[in-house]
This record gives C-alpha cells, sequence and structure tokens, in this order.
C-alpha cells in the first residue's frame, strides 16, 4: 500500500481564504485584527516562525506587530511588556514565541496574557476550559491536526488513538481533542517500555516525541493514518519529522509530510484564533 499525502499547505490555504473572508468582514465594521509577537533572544527557528506569522498576518489583511527583546531581558520587563498589550485596543491577540530563554519561567509569562487575548491557548485557563470542552482558544498545533483530519474525511469516534509524546502544547491537548470526537486515546512517550505494542494498535497515531525519524514501520498497523507533527533537523541540516516517512508510508493509509503536513497548520489556526478574538471582542462591545 501507498498512503494518500495529507497537504497541510494546500488544506491550510483553504482555511486562510475562509479566515481572510473573517477579515474583510471585521474590516467593514471598523476593526482590524491584530496580532502581537513577541520575540525573546535570538533563536534561529523561532526568528524564522515569528516572521512566517507576521508575513501570514499580512497576507489576509491582518495587523501585526513585532516586539524584539533582547535575550537577557529579565522576567519582569517582560510581565510589564504583556501586561501593556493586554490593555492596547488594537490587539486581539498575544503571543510569546518558545521556547524562552533559561531564566525566564515560561508558565509565569503565559500567564501573564489576558485569556481573551490568548490566542496560543497555552494559558492555564485555556487549557482548563479545552478540558472542560468549553468555548476557548484551541492550541493551535492539535487543533490544526483536527482541521486536516477533518479535512481528509477520517473518522475519529470509535477509532483507536495513539499519541506519542506529552508536552503541553502538543501531545496532552491533542489527547483531549481526540477524546471529545469519541475516540479511545492512549498516551504514550519515549520511556513507555515496548512502545510498538501499542502503537501497532492505533487506527491513528499521533507522533510528537521530537526525535527524528523515531517511528519507523515497526510501529504501524497496516492502514493507520499516522500524523507527524516532528519538527527535527538531521545531520545534513534538512528538516525531518519524527516519522520515517519512506518507510511509513508504504504501510499508513494516509500520511503528513515533513515539511508541508502539520506544520502550515499551525501557523493557519493562529490566524483563526486571532479574528475569533476580535470576533468576540467587538460582541462584547455590542452588549
Ligand atoms: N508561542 C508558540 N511557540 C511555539 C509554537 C506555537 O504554536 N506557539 N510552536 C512551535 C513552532 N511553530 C510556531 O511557533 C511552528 C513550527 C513550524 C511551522 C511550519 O510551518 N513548519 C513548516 C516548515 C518550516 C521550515 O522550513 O522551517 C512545515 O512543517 O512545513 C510553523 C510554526 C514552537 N514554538
Amino acid at each position: 500500500m501507498s498512503s494518500a499525502i495529507i497537504n497541510g499547505k494546500e488544506i491550510g490555504q483553504e482555511i486562510r481564504g475562509a479566515v481572510a473572508t473573517r477579515v474583510e468582514a471585521l474590516k467593514a465594521k471598523g476593526v482590524t485584527p491584530g496580532l502581537a509577537v513577541i520575540l525573546v533572544g535570538d533563536n534561529p527557528a523561532s526568528k524564522t516562525y515569528v516572521a512566517n506569522k507576521q508575513k501570514s498576518c499580512e497576507q489576509i489583511g491582518m495587523f501585526s506587530e513585532l516586539i524584539k527583546l533582547p535575550e537577557d531581558i529579565s522576567e519582569q520587563a517582560l510581565l510589564e511588556q504583556i501586561s501593556e498589550l493586554n490593555t492596547r485596543s488594537d490587539i486581539h491577540g498575544i503571543l510569546v514565541q518558545l521556547p524562552l530563554p533559561k531564566h525566564i519561567d515560561e508558565d509565569q509569562v503565559i500567564q501573564a496574557i489576558s485569556p481573551e487575548k490568548d490566542v496560543d491557548g497555552f494559558s492555564p485557563i485555556s487549557v482548563g476550559k479545552m478540558m472542560l470542552g468549553q468555548d476557548t482558544y484551541l492550541p493551535c498545533t492539535p487543533y490544526g491536526v483536527m482541521k486536516l483530519l477533518e479535512h481528509s474525511g477520517i473518522e475519529i469516534a470509535g477509532k483507536h488513538a495513539v499519541i506519542v509524546g506529552r508536552s503541553h502544547i502538543v501531545g496532552k491537548p491533542m489527547g483531549q481533542l481526540l477524546l471529545q470526537k469519541d475516540a479511545t486515546v492512549t498516551y504514550t512517550h519515549s520511556k513507555t517500555p515496548d512502545l510498538p505494542s501499542f502503537t501497532k494498535q492505533a487506527d491513528i497515531l499521533i507522533a510528537a516525541v521530537g526525535r527524528p525519524n523515531f517511528i519507523t514501520k515497526e510501529h504501524i498497523k497496516e492502514g493507520a493514518v499516522v500524523i507527524d507533527v516532528g519538527i527535527n533537523r538531521n545531520e545534513q541540516n534538512k528538516l525531518v519529522g519524527d516519522v520515517n516517512f519512506t518507510e511509513v508510508c508504504e504501510i499508513a493509509s494516509h500520511i503528513t509530510p515533513v515539511p508541508g503536513g502539520v506544520g502550515p497548520m499551525t501557523i493557519t489556526m493562529l490566524l483563526e484564533n486571532t479574528v475569533q478574538a476580535a470576533e468576540k471582542e467587538l460582541e462584547r462591545q455590542a452588549k
């Protein structure tokens, strides 16, 4: 069998088209959705992601502001910056690009973002609401994966989803979102003994472990849907996922490539969340 490739670039573009229409509608009412992006330090990958976020905002007519802060900024100064953005009426979404330098407590910083502007969906309030199935901003990468599955016509209800990885921003919320769509969910991670005995049971496998080519054909059941959330650089500095694509595409029914799979969806869902934040703000003002 050779897998159907789930094209995140194409699906992302389709969704961005619909988001752009919502931006136009907001502009007609005098509101331009605005995103503030905070970048601390000089991490080259973070710089690229932030530039892509800004470019994507511009492409669909949104306003974005980049706040570049030095690597040695104090946590207090960063918190003050967020406080100021929380009060600005032209900013509907705030995101702090991760990772942050080691001397800064990431949890404190994320908690400082007003829940109404937490378009990354990382704050304890957003996470709590997501767990309870309440209306909130969903974390962009798992939200993007749900959209990929939906747009590819993949049934979730009644399926066994196995997550490899337990990060706060991908693995944990991913399992919750699949559970809410009636999947049976198993969480595994890099220290799970006999990992293939779990992953081989997966109808839907989510690889979010952060290790290049970690998932091989030995981990996959024939016909499984394989979603690769990994973004790793190999020895040749080439972007590779957590899944050995060449091997696994012979066995899986559907697979996401890296690049061009989950990655583009992360930014697409950020745009969607920010537009949603602007729409909600307009609704609050109308009350
Ligand atoms: N505040 C946040 N920080 C981080 C997040 C996040 O969602 N919020 N996620 C990652 C990085 N990330 C977004 O910030 C991100 C990663 C990858 C891509 C992407 O489009 N990847 C492309 C390839 C790009 C390349 O060539 O390097 C792909 O996979 O096709 C977008 C966003 C950590 N930090």
